[in-house]
């Protein structure tokens, strides 16, 4: 068992992304079964303002969609599509990740839960992420022969208690897709996933958008594949292209079976009331 992430410097053009995609798939290994993962606005980013919402409203996520379907079946993947904009309303859209299996067959479909509405001194300034983007309200861990997978999405790795939620839902590989502002990114990225995969004893796979996008958007890079002790197995510093890692899932058992910090916990974690 195999989990490849793509580290990606999308564009707008979505042709131009879902090109370089189908390139890169050229380059994975010959071992199956295979999940790759895909970053955070894969398919366009860096467009204008309003580029995702545009995307979720022509149709145009549905060719996305297809397109990845069809990899799954051409290779024989699972692949984790980041995000792609969908729908939520004439005004807005959710920042989907979906999990297709090797059929091509759509498994897991999680909405971001946390909007990154926040002042960064990277030249942006203001990010204001809910401006288009509805929040999601659903934990979600799905099944899969690599073993269950939670989904989030990138500032999703700042809150903690959703993995604690996905742990007590069963997950063992949980999935980061990701675009990290650079001063965010050299401050505390590391840091939040090794921390995320050590006291919930997963994988933490984090697939990123790296470098310079146009129109003044720069991304941190450094895709990562964290085991379930904290160690990091894989990583892609500054490269756009494809890491790895083989899945141990004895090992995943035994550091479980050793310090059995689910029966340990005196807390529950519960989402708050108005969601
Ligand atoms: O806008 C898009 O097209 C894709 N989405 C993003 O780039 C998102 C929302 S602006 N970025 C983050 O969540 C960065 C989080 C971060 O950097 C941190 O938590 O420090």
């Amino acid at each position: 068992m195999i989990i490849a992430c793509l580290q990606m410097t999308s564009c707008p053009d979505v042709t131009q992304n879902m090109d370089e995609l189908k390139q890169q798939c050229l380059n994975l290994p010959k071992e199956r079964p295979l999940l790759l993962c895909l970053p955070e606005g894969f398919a366009c980013f860096a467009g204008a303002a309003d580029a995702n919402l545009q995307l979720a409203s022509n149709g145009q996520a549905e060719g996305i969609i297809k397109q990845i379907s069809a990899l799954c079946q051409q290779y024989n993947i699972w692949i984790s599509a980041g995000t792609i904009p969908l729908p939520a309303s004439s005004s807005q859209h959710w920042a989907a990740s979906l999990l297709f299996n090797a059929q091509g067959e759509i498994v897991g479909r999680y909405h971001k839960m946390h909007l990154f509405d926040v002042e960064v001194a990277d030249g942006t300034g203001q990010y204001r992420e809910s401006r288009y983007t509805a929040a999601g309200n659903k934990v979600v861990v799905v099944d899969s022969p690599f073993g269950k997978i939670g989904l989030s999405v990138c500032y999703d790795v700042r809150f903690p208690a959703l993995y604690n939620k996905m742990r007590l839902q069963g997950a063992e590989i949980v999935l980061v897709p990701s675009a990290f502002t650079c001063p965010t990114g050299e401050a505390h990225w590391h840091t939040l996933l090794r921390a995320r995969a050590i006291e919930n004893q997963c994988y933490v796979v984090a697939a990123a958008q790296v470098g310079e996008h146009g129109h003044g958007r720069h991304t941190y890079g450094h895709s990562v594949i964290i085991s379930p002790w904290g160690d990091i197995m894989a990583e892609n510093k500054k490269h756009c292209g494809l890491i790895y890692h083989t899945l141990d899932r004895s090992m995943l058992a035994q550091i479980r079976a050793k310090m059995p910090i689910i029966s340990h916990t005196k807390f529950t974690c519960e989402l708050k009331n108005e969601f």
